[in-house]
């Protein structure tokens, strides 16, 4: 497992502004992260127990924020040019960290929540299908060990098939563009 996070991620500082009336933050600014804008905003409640993932996105860029809750966060780099190829993070995203997280195309990832949660995050892309690849949360080979035993999947992430797979489908994909 990676110390550091994958090559290209980024948790970006947030700046909460407070006064007598509570507290105003910027949670984004396309400059930020350096490319193009967002397309599209996703807001999503998580109950506890709850695992998102691990999805992979070719051509989508994710910039997401936790606004409520506790998430725990996992990187795999799929990109085999990449320096971190092959390695893994976990980091640990609470509202009180004032952080957002940039997840570059070719990084899969996870969302595990332990507690109920609600999370924001702005696609580059509008959301199809097509570049929404999965693999199983619990393959090995990931290296990811989330924490919690309980789980909700969705019946598609409980199915997806290994990470083995997912990185042949990802190759593919590359070799036709
Ligand atoms: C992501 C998304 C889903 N949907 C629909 C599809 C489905 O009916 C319902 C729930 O979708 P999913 O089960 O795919 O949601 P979920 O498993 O939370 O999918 C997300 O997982 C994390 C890890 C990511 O990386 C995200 O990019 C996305 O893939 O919402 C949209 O209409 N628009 C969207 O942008």
């Amino acid at each position: 497992m990676l110390k550091k996070l994958p090559a290209g991620c980024k948790l970006v500082p947030l700046k909460p502004i407070d006064d007598s009336r509570g507290t105003l933050t910027e949670v984004y600014r396309q400059q930020w992260v350096e490319e193009t804008a967002r397309v599209q905003w996703n807001l999503v409640r998580s109950n506890a127990g709850t695992l998102r993932g691990v999805h992979l996105h070719a051509k989508r860029t994710d910039f997401l924020i936790v606004v409520e809750g506790e998430m725990w966060l996992g990187l795999y780099d799929m990109r085999r040019s990449s320096v971190t190829f092959g390695q893994s993070h976990l980091l640990c995203i609470t509202p009180e960290m004032n952080v957002a997280a940039y997840i570059p195309t070719g990084v899969a990832h996870g969302f595990y929540f332990t507690k109920p949660s609600m999370t924001l995050y702005g696609l580059s892309d509008y959301w199809t299908l097509d570049d929404d690849f999965g693999c199983d949360p619990d393959d090995p080979a990931l290296n990811i060990e989330w924490p919690g035993d309980a789980r909700i999947l969705s019946e598609r992430d409980t199915t997806a098939g290994s990470l083995a797979e997912m990185q042949a489908f990802y190759d593919k994909w590359q070799e036709t563009q």
